[in-house]
């Protein structure tokens, strides 16, 4: 099959097309779509304002839109607000508000109940408006609150993101979008604002199984590198000194280089918490067991995440999964 080959200059990483999912990637963070058109022109919407919706939200109006926030702890909203963003008192009352609303938020769960609960942002929803859902949760409740928001005339893209507290600071978040191919193009300006780069990737859902994906082999390689990290100590080396060696071969991963030097230090300040990289682990093996494929060391590494939330760090960062690996070797040598 001849394959296509985008080239994305900010990642300088040639993307293939293939012939059912469309690749896409922009090297722009200004407000000029990648097909040449203009920035977004309309209100834009906020819900879910944690760890990521507060940077994401906060560089919408940085550069220059006209962003109403809700968050369900309202007190969230004040830095937002003190940018210069508006506020509403319900997902509704955004969606009624904006053109297009966008949602960062915890899990399946409270997406849903964000987006089609009662006085969720469905109830907002009409014809002409578009609905964004950048939270990371599974196909089946990516469809369903595709459902809700397509069945008021409005459309719908769920459009997860890959990077962390840092990215999203910085804007330089990657988007795994699917769903409406015109609200893909038409929010694009405001992807561009808050990512460095941005895949769509066709039907509701394949963005949902790309990111748990992605997901998945973050969250074993990071337990990997956390029993990396314990063996080195037990028998002698500097773990710090593994962390430098990791970073000069072939698995350097940046993410080993930011987090070892802390997780040496038995520090874990919160960049993505731990209970959300169980949930993706969890949603992972719920979506390899509805195709009957098996994933033993994404499973292992759940187990690990379970046993680190039972011990009261389900906030911390999900580096902090070495605590648990501590805990298994006392238990093993009382
Ligand atoms: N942190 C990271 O590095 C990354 C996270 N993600 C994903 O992004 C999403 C958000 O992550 P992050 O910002 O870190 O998470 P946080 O835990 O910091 O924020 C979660 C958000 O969801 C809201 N929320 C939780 N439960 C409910 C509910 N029942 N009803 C209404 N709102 C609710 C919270 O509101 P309140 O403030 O009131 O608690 C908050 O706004 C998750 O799906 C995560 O997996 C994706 C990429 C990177
Ligand atoms: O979902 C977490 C991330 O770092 O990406």
């Amino acid at each position: 099959m001849a394959a296509a080959f985008l080239l994305c200059p900010r990642l300088a990483l040639p993307l293939r097309r293939g012939s059912r999912l469309l690749v896409s990637c922009s090297a722009s963070a200004s407000s000029s779509d990648a097909a040449g058109g203009v920035g977004f022109q309309g209100k834009v919407g906020f819900l879910g304002l944690g760890i990521m919706g507060a940077p994401m939200a906060s560089n919408l109006i940085k550069a220059g839109y006209d962003v109403t926030v809700w968050n369900r702890t309202e007190s969230k909203c004040d830095p937002l607000l003190s940018l210069g963003a508006k506020f509403e008192s319900s997902p509704a009352g955004v969606a009624s508000s904006c053109d297009v609303t966008f949602a960062m938020l915890a899990d399946p769960e409270s997406a849903a109940e964000v987006a089609c609960g009662t006085n969720g942002a469905a109830e907002g929803m009409a014809p002409g408006k578009g609905y964004v859902d950048v939270s990371t949760v599974d196909d089946a409740t990516s469809k369903l609150i595709g459902k809700h928001i397509t069945r008021t005339g409005a459309s719908f893209l769920e459009a997860p993101v890959s990077g962390s507290k840092k990215p999203a600071e910085d804007g330089l978040l990657i988007f795994l979008t699917a769903g409406d191919e015109s609200l893909y193009k038409r929010v694009a300006p405001l992807l561009d604002v808050m990512g460095k780069s941005r895949f769509y990737l066709g039907d509701v859902g394949n963005g949902a199984t790309m990111k748990l994906v992605v997901n998945m082999v973050m969250g074993s390689m990071m337990v990997s590198f956390a029993e990396g990290l314990l063996l080195s100590e037990k028998v002698g080396l500097d773990p710090n000194t593994v962390v430098e060696v990791i970073s000069q071969g072939a698995i350097n991963a940046p993410m080993f280089s930011l987090k070892g030097p802390s997780m040496v230090k038995a520090a874990y300040p919160t960049a993505f918490p731990l209970k959300h990289q169980q949930k993706d682990l969890r949603l992972a093996l719920a979506l390899a067991e509805s195709v009957s494929q098996s994933i033993p060391t994404a499973a292992a590494a759940n187990e690990l995440y379970k046993v680190a939330k039972s011990l009261g760090l389900a906030d911390h960062d999900f580096s902090a999964v070495i605590e648990a690996l501590k805990a298994k070797v006392q238990s093993s040598q009382q």
